[in-house]
């Protein structure tokens, strides 16, 4: 199985760049935002042959039920805002029938390791939410657990286009709390996203 390890910085992935050498697994850095991330991902796959995108990198969640550091699978993701407002109200582009905004994972695995991972839903923005009253909506729209990023719908996007399996792993670094950058804990994150991203190639391959 040809497999695609994706990351938006080099930072989130660093650590496992000699196992993925090692393993001769490629890997793919897109650059930050959705726009760069879609671009770059899909012309990698006009020249690469690739059956199983995996992209990993960190992420804020909604409920501070779950420790910083936690990993999550993403199992939908939604460009986040995506359609019309009506004055008070908002209309998603499915409703304006201009298009979609929720793309899923794409990938059967029976076994370990991805089980027991807990699964979220995800948000991908082009503005970090950092301000309660955004916020506060925010929970309004959402019930269960969610995973904000800026690039993962962009890897279900892509692979639902070009009919290719997807995962999607986000690693905790922060709470979508009014902006509090001070808490974030990016080097656990990245830590456990690496280990996790090594025993789960390792249960791949
Ligand atoms: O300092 C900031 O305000 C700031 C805002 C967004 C991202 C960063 C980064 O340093 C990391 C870029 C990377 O991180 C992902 N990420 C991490 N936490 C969140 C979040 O709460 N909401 C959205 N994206 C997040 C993102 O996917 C970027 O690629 C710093």
């Amino acid at each position: 199985m040809n497999i695609l390890v994706v990351a938006a910085t080099i930072q989130e992935i660093e650590i496992s760049i000699p196992y993925l050498a090692h393993k001769k697994i490629p890997y793919l850095i897109t650059g930050v935002g959705m726009v760069a991330a879609t671009y770059a991902l899909a012309k990698a796959l006009q020249t690469a042959k690739v059956d199983l995108i995996i992209q990993v990198g960190i992420g804020g969640i909604l409920h501070q039920s779950a420790p910083l550091g936690s990993i999550y699978r993403i199992v939908e993701d939604h460009i986040f805002e995506l359609g019309a407002e009506d004055h008070e109200a908002f209309i998603p582009i499915e409703k304006l029938g201009f298009g979609q905004s929720l793309f899923r994972e794409q990938f059967v695995l029976s076994d370990w390791p991805i089980k027991h991972i807990p699964q979220a839903i995800g948000i991908t923005v082009n503005k970090v939410h950092g301000q309660e009253k955004s916020i506060s909506r925010l929970r309004t729209l959402y019930s269960g657990e969610v995973v904000e990023s800026m690039e993962g719908v962009s890897a279900f996007f892509v692979a639902s286009q070009e009919k290719i399996n997807v995962l999607q792993f986000r690693a905790i670094s922060n709470y979508i709390e009014p902006r509090n950058r001070a808490a974030w804990q990016i080097g656990l994150a990245v830590k456990n996203l690496n280990e996790f991203l090594q025993e789960l190639l390792q249960s791949l391959s």
